[in-house]
Formats: C-alpha cells, sequence, structure tokens
C-alpha cells in the first residue's frame, strides 16, 4: 500500500518530560489507523504535530512521499491535512451551514452566497449520511455525536485527504459513537481519505481501524494490522505497562 503520511523520527520534549522518543509512524493510502495507549502516552502531541500545531524538536514529515514542515494549523491544512478535536471548533450559536464553511469559505469559495452555501452544505451532509434536522439549525442545539459528525464531514469537504481524529469517540452515549464509526467506516469505503484516529475504546478501534499502533511513554511499541490482534491482547499490554511503570 501506497503511504499518504509517513512520521520518521520524531522527537518532542517539555522541559524534562520526553514527550515522544523517535518516533515513526506510517499511515497507508485510504488507510484507517488507530493510535491507543495510555494517558499522558505522547497520542496529542504526536497529532498537534503532524497537525502544524507544534513543531518537533528533531525528525520528518512526509506527505504523499514529499518532506513537509507544517508551520500553523492552517499551513498543514493546505497540505492536505486536517484534525477534528475533542473541543471541535464549531461555533455553537451558528447554523450547521455557516460552521461547514467557517475559516474555509474565503480560501475555496469566495463568491458563495448564503443560499449556496446551504444548499453544498446540505447535499454533503447527506451524502456522508450525516442525519441532522436541518442546516439551519444552530449547533448548539444538537448532540455531541451531531456535531462530531459535522466537524468530521466539514473537515471532508475543506479536500482533506488526511484526517486526524483526537478521541472523537469520548463522552459519546453508544448510539452518538456508531454515527461517527459508521461515518469513518464510510469515508473507509470510498477510499480518498487516509485516517488516524486516537482512541480509548480498544473494541471500537479493532471494529473500524485496518491497523493498530500503541504508543507508550512517548515510543511506538506496537503495530498490527487489527485483523491479526485481538481485545485481550491490546489490553494486556496496557496492563502489563501500567504495572511496569508503578512497580506493581
Ligand atoms: N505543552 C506542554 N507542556 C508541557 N508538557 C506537555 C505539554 N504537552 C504535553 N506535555 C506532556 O507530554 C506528555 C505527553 O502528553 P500528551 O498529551 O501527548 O499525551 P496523550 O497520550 O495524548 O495523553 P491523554 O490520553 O491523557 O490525552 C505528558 O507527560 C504531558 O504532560
Amino acid at each position: 500500500m501506497s503511504e499518504a503520511l509517513r512520521v520518521e523520527g520524531i522527537s518532542k520534549r517539555f522541559g524534562g518530560v520526553e514527550a515522544l522518543a523517535d518516533v515513526t509512524l506510517r499511515l497507508g493510502k485510504g488507510e484507517v489507523l488507530g493510535l491507543i495507549g495510555d494517558n499522558g502516552a505522547g497520542k496529542s502531541t504526536l497529532i498537534k504535530i503532524i497537525s502544524g500545531f507544534q513543531r518537533p524538536d528533531s525528525g520528518r514529515i512526509l506527505i504523499d512521499g514529499a518532506e513537509v514542515s507544517p508551520r500553523s494549523v492552517d499551513h498543514a491544512r493546505s497540505l492536505g491535512v486536517d484534525t477534528v478535536y475533542q473541543d471541535l471548533a464549531l461555533v455553537n450559536e451558528l447554523s450547521v451551514y455557516h460552521n461547514m464553511f467557517l475559516n474555509r469559505e474565503l480560501v475555496r469559495w469566495p463568491l458563495l452566497s448564503n443560499r449556496a452555501m446551504r444548499r453544498r452544505a446540505a447535499e454533503h451532509l447527506a451524502d456522508m449520511g450525516v442525519r441532522i434536522p436541518s442546516v439551519d439549525v444552530e449547533v448548539a442545539k444538537l448532540s455531541g455525536g451531531q456535531r462530531q459528525a459535522i466537524a468530521v464531514a466539514r473537515s471532508v469537504y475543506s479536500d482533506a485527504r488526511i484526517l486526524l481524529l483526537d478521541e472523537p469517540l469520548a463522552a459519546m452515549g453508544a448510539k452518538e459513537g456508531t454515527m461517527i464509526l459508521d461515518l469513518v467506516r464510510d469515508l473507509k469505503e470510498r477510499g480518498e481519505v487516509s485516517i488516524i484516529i486516537i482512541a480509548h475504546n480498544y473494541a471500537q478501534v479493532l471494529d473500524v481501524c485496518d491497523r493498530v499502533n500503541l504508543l507508550q511513554h512517548g515510543r511506538i511499541s506496537f503495530d498490527k494490522p487489527t485483523s491479526e490482534t485481538s481485545l485481550q491482547e491490546l489490553t494486556d499490554l496496557v496492563v502489563a505497562d501500567y504495572r511496569r511503570s508503578r512497580g506493581l
């Protein structure tokens, strides 16, 4: 499988804390990669570096085989990398369709009227199977799962080729979580986007991801196709590490 993204030998320190130590990770085209690990393992730091929010101390990032140095979130976005964080960066007081174009309309759609934005937003959400009452509704009135789905849909709409989802399923009910997982499955089937998902629910990771990487203390310690591992193996690895690091 050709590579959409490769990070090579990425290291990052925060004072005395070694958040990432020589991390190498690859993401195939159209692949969904689950990134798991204990609290503080370095998952968010890695995502922030790929998304241009933080700079690594050393290492390289390659997109489609070409080296890039994301300087900012906007720069990373222009390289086709978009990130959906837990806090989503949606504006609750605005309608769904306004949010769909937020921070993006000036770049891609300089001449779109409100009516055209509404229509395109509605078409795109329907096309992606995102079910909401109407694109005119304020985002504040939607459920957490619906908001998450809109944030993902917005990223895909903005031409993202690499999508980074930082704990998209955290604090979500079963129904809402299913909606996001369905959306990811749908994207996978289309094969247009490559996705990294940070998740704490290993059953969901095994369900939706092609491959899983485990980050432990700033290092990738495990990399397997999900078809070759199991809930038991992943749980055992994390529990063993927890015990080791606490001298149990
Ligand atoms: N801006 C920062 N300043 C100082 N230390 C930081 C900063 N960001 C992260 N760290 C530290 O780097 C390490 C990795 O943090 P990171 O947030 O990447 O972990 P994580 O795996 O995402 O954890 P969680 O699952 O709890 O979100 C932690 O020890 C954290 O305290």
